[in-house]
């Protein structure tokens, strides 16, 4: 870490009382989610300087402007925390470890699985996986139900056979139960975790990915999902290949996409290496992500019984015009609440960076310092954190209104919803990050999304359980728990027809 004197340490900020682990304890795990840094925003503004441990200064941030220059540029990479534990879970060739060129590279190689057209050719595999949740949920009909574990089942369905062209049933047993397992492993942090995580944030990348792959019970379980990943990806490609010598009809999947491109630049293209080296963060990356988002989704809706009654009405309408695969961006209030539940829930709500040469993050607006000078920009040293405050943007109420922190679908159908400069690929919202390092899988995200509410609505209605309280718990993604602290969003379901 730089040591000479940063404006970073004049840019005002909550105090903190305790040198070893500063405002982390109340940032990682307030009472509720977002409590203090929701607080913090309001009282010091979109950029303010937070203690994290052993007395280092890390920057928030959820300027537009200051948002905008960290995700286009490439002065900013993930923390070697961050890359070490991606790197345990997903193996060191994973997209989300790269930098630079060999980041540019891979993201361009796989870029032709996830376009637009590439993911209109995932929509019969949604629908498809869609009606499984339906048959069972007929099975708990009047009966409560945890929403999460058939979210998160379906959405492994989903993408393994978008993804790898294989229905989970056959991949290794094994290699589904593990990832089941991981995605529920997303267990809280403690005082001690958020210690480690700050002595690691001190070490060198090299160092850390070392560290994390000291023995450890807690990681072992990652260690076997990345070899049983790597062993499912060498078979899953081989059978490609050997599909294709015999002239058998291709796939429907990103992996075949990815091995046979329409458009082939051998720039761009990939090596089979590279493909199965992507196959454990695909997984993780597109699963739970996407089902935890639903459930937050599905709290509002049972929340809200005049909102889901007209979502109803308009999924009802759109099936009646047209029964089979639906035009689903023609539905304007199914992506209102998409977009809706995206802008509150989320699941990433923040990524934090580390700048790798010194450099200057602008602003929109001018930040008054601690010792009154005011400054436009900020000069930020090598080694200096900053976090994306992804979830504190879309609060912010210049952009949304005083109502920013209310959950009102309506706001992207009657205007109010101020547009400014989009820094994300979707409806102006962060959640899938921007820039250089945008979300892959934001178009397949959007329309799971679409396939699964219009199938579930359609035919169910969702009621919370009466003794159910939506806890939001930050693991390495949010997910919603009960009283607890179990991953679990119960729900009395009724048919509707
Ligand atoms: C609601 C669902 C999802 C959300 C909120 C989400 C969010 C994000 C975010 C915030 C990042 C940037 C992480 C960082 O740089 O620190 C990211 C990256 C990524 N996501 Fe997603 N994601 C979702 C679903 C998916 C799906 C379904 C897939 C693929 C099947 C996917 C594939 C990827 C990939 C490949 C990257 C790495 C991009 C790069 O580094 O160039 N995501 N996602």
């Amino acid at each position: 870490i730089n040591k000479r004197r940063s404006t970073v340490r004049d840019i005002v900020g909550p105090p903190s009382s305790s040198w070893i682990l500063g405002n982390m304890e109340q940032f990682v795990l307030p009472p509720r989610f977002g409590e203090y840094e929701s607080a913090w925003r309001k009282r010091y503004g979109p950029v303010y300087r937070f203690k994290a441990c052993f007395g280092e200064d890390r920057l928030m941030i959820s300027d537009p402007a200051a948002l905008q220059a960290l995700v286009q540029s490439s002065d900013f990479v993930p923390t070697p925390r961050a890359d070490a534990l991606t790197c345990a879970l997903c193996g060191p060739r994973n997209i989300l470890s790269q930098v630079g060129q060999s980041h540019a590279r891979l993201r361009a190689g796989l870029t032709p699985g996830f376009t637009a057209a590439a993911t209109r050719r995932y929509q019969p595999i949604f629908e498809k996986v869609a009606l499984t949740i339906s048959e069972k949920l007929n099975a708990y009909e009047g009966k409560s139900t945890n929403m999460c574990s058939l979210l998160s089942v379906a959405a492994f369905d989903a993408i393994a056979e978008a993804v790898f062209g294989n229905s989970t049933e056959s991949l290794d047993p094994e290699f589904v139960d593990v990832n089941l397992k991981v995605a529920h492993m997303a267990t809280g942090r403690s005082k001690g975790t958020i210690i480690v995580e700050g002595i690691l944030d001190y070490l060198p990348k090299e160092l850390c990915r070392k560290i994390i792959n000291l023995p450890s019970k807690g990681l072992d379980l990652l260690r076997t999902q990345t070899r049983l990943a790597t062993s499912e990806g060498h078979r899953i490609v081989q059978e490609k290949l050997d599909a294709a010598q015999q002239g058998l009809e291709r796939g429907n999947d990103v992996f075949d996409l990815l091995l046979f491109p329409e458009n082939s630049n051998t720039k761009e293209s990939l090596n089979a290496e590279d493909i199965i080296g992507q196959m454990s963060f695909l997984m993780l990356a597109g699963g739970e992500t996407t089902s935890n988002t639903l459930a937050f989704g599905l709290v509002e809706l049972a929340k809200d019984v005049e909102l889901q009654e007209k979502l109803r009405a308009e999924i009802h309408a759109a099936f009646s015009a047209r029964p089979v695969s639906l035009a689903y961006d023609s539905l304007p209030l199914l992506n209102a609440f998409i977009k809706e539940t995206l802008r509150l829930y989320p699941v990433i709500p923040t990524a934090e960076r580390m700048v790798v040469a010194d450099t200057i993050i602008p602003l929109s607006d001018p930040i008054t310092l601690r010792n009154g000078r005011s400054i436009q920009q900020i000069p930020v040293r090598k080694g200096q954190i900053v976090v994306i405050g992804i979830g504190s943007y879309q609060m912010l109420e210049s952009i949304w209104g005083a109502d920013a922190d209310v959950f009102r679908p309506s706001r992207w159908l009657d205007g109010t919803v101020h547009r400014g400069e989009a820094i994300g690929p979707y409806a102006s919202l962060l959640t899938f990050l921007g820039g250089i390092r945008t979300c892959l899988g934001w178009r397949i995200a959007v329309l799971e999304m679409q396939v699964f509410l219009c199938e579930l609505l359609a035919k169910f209605s969702f009621a919370l359980a009466p003794d159910h309280v939506l806890g939001i718990q930050h693991a390495t993604i949010l997910q919603p728990v009960d009283s607890a602290g179990e991953k679990s969003v119960e729900m009395i379901v009724s048919r509707i027809s």
